[in-house]
């Protein structure tokens, strides 16, 4: 068995699988190969016009999917992979691609056109080694080929295609079907590799991996020159790319011969060998008839110093720079080398002492905030610090302290008037976030980090140790349920609750109602809606939807509070618990940042619930923090477990295990550039 060589070169190396799709994850676990998930963050935009060819689209998404997780992982998960593997399948039929559908109208689009006819399944996959050198640069070899496989529709009748659509099946799928179940019921024939079309070409990719591990088709020392051929007889075609300036980013090439596609943001990437002509493409003789094999190919995409500061980093992808650096945040690095002699680096230095002081910066804005500084600046800019002093009835030693603080954090801005005292004014970042009256103001979200959070976190060693949360510790009574008891037990503290979960919803919620096309949806109840704030960012988003909140007795009757002037009848507000109520009837239920405050099994009791609320073809819109598959990050997620909640910070895949254990499929799923992240599922 060709793998079985192979897994052995593999084994102890750290292989990581760059694709979120379950198929693809059984295919290659059930074939004995041991890896890491870590879903490519690789947004499938590419320009289908730029592509000669079908495949080579794919070859190219896969090839950009498995770059991007190669790149972030020595940044994000202070780790570099050994060999990263990213697959792309799409769908052909009278010169369109069809990939997944966006909704059900799609779904019906896709399959209509494929009624009764013979198509192509295209999978791209691509293979990226990782070699780290001495200087602690990272190779990137790149190798790409592609598989088709031919597939023939029986005639569908409309009554069919809206059965199977309303199955929720086609939603996660290329082409808007999944062969390997309901779907088989359309198909009249394959001619290829069934595995293709689920996703992933299995024997194919065996066949490459014995190539670079069994038959040495590539090695980092070898000097290769262009169409030398491996031992099957298949070109390997190098393109072999160089920075044509230190700071031009890396660039992989076209396994076929097109010229490497030109990164917008980087300048010109000049080849210095550019490939040959486009590769020839072998057909072999498949035991069930004859497909298309398409080239394998490598490319030496070149060095990227796991050094790189951020800004090369971003600069070395930047289509994909927006993923890599902005949706979980910068980059957190730490260059642990050392000077010669011994002495520790600058950086190393710097990132520690922001780590050890962070505290101190938490708890100047938390206080600047409290004591309404920014406010006042905002009002009367050009104060001094005695000014401001006087206005937030300070001292004038403390207020110049901690407006020097705000000015180092970027908050404050200050210029000298004549040789007298500086004076302040606020930062954009302050205009925007820390105004109590700004369109996306976090001063809720401040004060209940402040005043709830804060207290259990000077707990957190006895919370470590005991591995529960410290509440009466930090407010000297025990706490059964943390809503009831913690939240909700007094006006002030319900009001502080409810503003912080306030801001967080307008600053994320237009970001989570546009995450994917929800305009087939009529009606959503967003359970646990707290204010509405999400809701009215739905409607707002949605003209033809209407939303329910649900939300506990206690939080609806305050909604009035923070909608005086409630504009928008499509949103309503129905009191209930969702753990034993009757939920409102809708076609989309939406829950935001809930989850994660319950452990499995009370998420297992409200899912049941949502479950059975659903008809088929139902959605369910989840929108939390997704955690790194390998838990390496993001930061902001992992930090926040620290407080000890029932509750549990999840992966993507996890959430879509949970969910799919209660009927729903996971047909997308989006790291937006805001807070949360979100996914979307359709009842089957
Ligand atoms: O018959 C089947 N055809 C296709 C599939 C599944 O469809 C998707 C294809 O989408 P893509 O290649 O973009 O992969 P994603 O799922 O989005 O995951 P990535 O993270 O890799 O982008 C794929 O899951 C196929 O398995 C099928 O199941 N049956």
């Amino acid at each position: 068995m060709v793998l079985n060589p192979v897994i052995s070169k593999l084994a102890g190396k750290l292989v990581v699988l760059a694709s979120a799709s379950p198929r693809r994850l059984e295919i290659l676990r059930n074939a004995g190969l041991r890896f890491e998930v870590v879903p490519s963050w690789f947004k499938e935009t590419l320009d289908k016009s730029l592509f000669k060819a079908p495949h080579e689209y794919a070859v190219e998404t896969a090839k950009q999917k498995a770059l991007e997780v190669a790149r972030r992982m020595p940044f994000k998960h202070l780790k570099t992979p050994d060999i990263v593997i990213g697959a792309d399948t799409i769908v052909t039929v009278d010169g369109m691609i069809l990939e997944k559908p966006v909704d059900k109208d799609d779904a019906y689009r896709m399959l209509s056109s494929l009624s009764g006819k013979s198509h192509s399944v295209f999978t791209g996959v691509a293979i990226v080694l990782c070699h780290e050198k001495e200087n602690d640069e990272v190779d990137y070899q790149l190798f790409a080929f592609y598989e088709e496989t031919k597939v023939k529709f029986a005639d569908l009748s409309e009554n069919m295609l809206w059965e199977y659509i309303n199955s929720g099946e086609p939603m996660d799928k290329a082409g808007g079907y999944g062969i390997q179940a309901l779907g088989g019921m359309l198909v009249e024939y394959v001619h290829g590799d069934f595995l293709n079309v689920v996703g992933f070409p299995l024997n194919h990719f065996c066949k490459q991996l014995d190539l670079i591990y069994n038959h040495g088709a590539f090695s980092s020392e070898q000097e290769t020159s262009p169409g030398s051929s491996s031992h099957n007889g298949t070109h390997a075609s190098p393109t072999i790319l160089t920075q044509s300036s230190p700071d031009t980013p890396a660039q992989s090439g076209h396994s076929n011969g097109s010229s490497a596609k030109h990164n917008p943001s980087a300048g010109q990437t000049r080849h210095t060998q550019s490939s040959p002509s486009a590769s020839p493409v072998h057909k072999v003789k498949k035991n069930d008839g004859e497909s298309e094999v398409g080239e394998s190919s490598w490319t030496l995409v070149n060095s990227l110093s796991k050094h790189t500061d951020d800004r090369q980093a971003e600069l070395v992808d930047s289509e994909n720079a927006a993923s890599l650096m902005t949706s979980r945040g910068p980059a957190m690095e730490l260059n642990v080398t050392e000077h010669e002699g011994g002495e520790p680096r600058k950086e190393d230095l710097q990132r520690i002492t922001e780590l050890m002081d962070g505290f101190k910066a938490s708890k100047a804005l938390f206080t600047a905030s409290k004591m309404c500084v920014f406010d006042l600046l905002q009002s009367r800019p050009g104060l001094d610090a005695a000014q401001v002093a006087e206005e937030i009835k300070a001292s004038v030693k403390g207020t110049e302290c901690l407006l020097e603080a705000c000015e180092s954090l970027g908050l404050l801005k200050s210029k000298e008037r004549k040789c007298q005292k500086p004076v302040y004014e606020n930062s954009g970042l302050a205009s925007r976030f820390l105004l109590s009256d700004a369109p996306f103001s976090l001063q809720g979200y401040i004060q209940h980090c402040d005043k709830t959070v804060w207290p259990l976190f000077s707990h957190l060693e006895d919370a470590v140790r005991e591995g529960s949360n410290q509440h009466e510790k930090a407010f000297g009574k025990k706490s059964k349920d943390m809503f009831q008891d913690t939240f909700y037990n007094s006006l002030d503290v319900k009001l502080r609750f409810m503003n912080a979960m306030h801001s967080i919803a307008k600053v994320t919620g237009q970001a989570v109602a546009t995450a994917f096309d929800l305009s087939s949806f009529k009606t959503a109840c967003d359970l646990g809606g707290c204010t509405g704030a999400m809701a009215y960012e739905f409607t707002k988003s949605y003209p033809g939807l209407s939303v329910t909140v649900f939300d506990l007795p206690a939080v609806v009757e305050m909604s009035e509070h923070f909608h005086p002037l409630r504009t928008d009848n499509r949103v309503s507000f129905v009191a209930g618990d969702f753990f034993n109520d009757d939920l409102p009837k809708a076609d989309l239920y939406i829950l935001a940042r809930i989850l994660h405050d319950w452990p499995d099994e009370k998420v297992h009791v409200l899912l049941s619930r949502v479950a059975d609320a659903c008809t088929p073809g139902c959605g369910l819109l989840l929108s939390e923090i997704f955690l790194d598959e390998d838990r390496g990050g993001p930061s902001r997620g992992l930090l926040q477990a620290l407080s000890m909640s029932d509750g549990k910070q999840r992966s993507a895949a996890e959430y879509g295990l949970l969910l799919e254990s209660h009927g729903f499929i996971t047909a997308h799923i989006r790291h937006t550039d805001n807070l949360l992240d979100a996914m979307l599922c359709i009842k089957a």
